[in-house]
């Protein structure tokens, strides 16, 4: 038995509890928790995410040894200045972190050891009864519920021995922006695990019961708001589903799950498919005849559409980093189909200005919307701003918070204020949804003559 310490590499798993590495390397003896920022550790990280990454790293405070620079030379370097005998981490499903694990390992003079616990299901075991990957969600979460369930979450190690290492102060990581953007940001979140198991209590002691009815409804605070503490792992989702399924059974129960659900969905797709954020899993789609409009697209990043509840959506994504799921469904239904702007664009533009921004669940979700993905059901769907607006924000409460021009509207004009003649500091539309409804069905059409239909998966 020796005292050498095991270092545990931190990945997008910035917790202490239900954390396979650190368990297992706490209870061998001293660790040192490490973390590497390193712009081409994947995907570089948006604005939004920079911002939650600091706090969630100012959360584990002392507990972490923080380095910066390329990960293969990082690690290495901290394992040897700390005198490890080990490295152990939680292999990610993204597989352009993978790649980074890989020449880590490979870097490395000293044993290795990975760790599954980010998924409900491990990658790959959900299959078809043939053994390929599933291109339909219903039938992969069917299959997935019929496998044993989850393994129980671990709890913190105690006793957790940490053994010390030198690293950097977290200001030295330069994760902050130079401009204050993130004020609304910081009012409505608190990063880390405290702040992720908070929410998790709040969400499963009262709206969980309604989620089925009110998940639709943005006004409403009617949804778990923990992508962000999943999409930097300060809650696993095994500790949400046995929390969840600890509750007497119900549909918000039920619908919740499902939720989970589709974020295994999309990380299955994106280890199948690493590309994509950019590459369409429809073929035929890279031909679809996108238009190129800088300006467009400025429009709607800015949330200056003249569709009142998109652009309610694009300015509660810009102040919070957040935005509804039914809403996100519009905003990019709006760009992709009423604009013809590749939807490669937006899911750029929701990367840089989202704090849950998660490689997986926004890849597969912008193709999802786009018609492009898998399971693109209802094969490009066009949504409706006006209706959809007058459906799920029947009032006008969720336009009128965001877009503070049309907070005077009556409720019969808040969702089409052009018909009241202008409104002052607001837009009118930037295209007519009925002409451009038409356009973006054209274009789609002619893309069904293309005999290529297999998914890239
Ligand atoms: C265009 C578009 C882009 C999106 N980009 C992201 C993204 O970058 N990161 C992200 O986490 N989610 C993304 N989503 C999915 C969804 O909008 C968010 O997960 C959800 O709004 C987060 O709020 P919540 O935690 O309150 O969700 P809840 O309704 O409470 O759901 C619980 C959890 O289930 C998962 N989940 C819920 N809906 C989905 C979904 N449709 N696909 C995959 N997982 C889901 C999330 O992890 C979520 O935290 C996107 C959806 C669309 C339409």
């Amino acid at each position: 038995m020796t005292n050498d310490p095991i270092l545990v590499w931190l990945r997008r798993d910035l917790r202490l509890t239900d954390h396979p590495a650190l368990t297992h390397a706490a209870q061998q003896g001293p660790v040192v928790l490490a973390f590497c920022h390193d712009d081409q550790d994947g995907r570089a990280l948006g604005g939004a995410s920079r911002w939650w990454l600091h706090h969630s790293l100012a959360a584990l405070g002392d507990t972490v040894t923080l380095a910066r620079g390329r990960c293969e030379a990082e690690i290495p370097r901290l394992a040897e200045a700390c005198g490890a005998r080990a490295v152990y981490w939680n292999a990610s499903a993204d597989p352009a972190l993978s790649a980074t694990e890989a020449r880590v390992r490979q870097a490395l003079k000293i044993p290795t050891e990975t760790f599954a616990g980010d998924e409900l299901f491990s990658i790959g075991a959900v299959r078809t009864n043939a053994g390929t990957p599933f291109q339909v969600f219903t039938p992969f979460w069917r299959t997935a519920l019929a496998l044993p369930p989850p393994p129980q979450p671990l709890p913190r190690p105690a006793p957790l021995v940490l053994a010390p290492c030198p690293g950097l102060p977290l200001a030295a990581l330069e994760l902050m922006p130079k401009l204050d953007w993130w004020r609304g940001m910081a009012e409505l979140w608190q990063p880390g695990e405290a702040g992720a198991a908070a929410r998790l209590a709040d969400f499963l002691d009262g709206p969980v019961e309604t989620y089925q009815r009110d998940r639709d409804l943005p006004a409403k605070p009617g949804t778990s708001l923990l992508s962000p503490h999943l999409a930097f792992g300060e809650i696993s989702p095994r500790q949400i589903w046995h929390a969840a399924r600890a509750l007497p059974p119900g549909d918000g129960i039920h619908t919740f799950l499902k939720e989970l659900g589709w974020r295994e969905f999309s990380r299955h797709l994106l280890a199948r498919q690493p590309d994509l954020a950019t590459i369409p899993l429809r073929p035929e789609f890279r031909a679809f005849p996108w238009r190129d409009d800088p300006e467009a697209l400025r429009k709607w990043q800015m949330g200056r559409t003249g569709y009142p509840i998109i652009d309610a959506g694009l300015r509660q994504l810009w102040q919070t980093g957040w935005m509804h799921n039914r809403v996100r469904m519009i905003v990019a239904s709006f760009l992709i189909k009423d604009l013809l702007i590749p939807w490669q664009a937006g899911e750029a533009w929701f990367w840089d200005t989202l704090v849950d921004a998660d490689s997986a669940n926004n890849a597969a979700s912008w193709q999802w919307v786009a018609g492009s993905g898998a399971d693109a059901a209802p094969f490009f769907r066009i949504f409706n701003p006006v209706t959809q607006g007058e459906k799920f924000d029947p009032d006008g409460t969720y336009v009128r918070t965001w877009v503070p021009e049309l907070a005077h509207l009556p409720k019969a004009f808040v969702h089409q204020p052009w018909k009241m003649g202008r409104a002052p500091g607001y837009p009118p539309p930037m295209v007519d949804h009925a002409l451009a409804r038409t356009r973006a069905l054209a274009a789609f059409k002619g893309l069904k003559d293309d005999p290529a239909q297999h998914l890239l998966l």
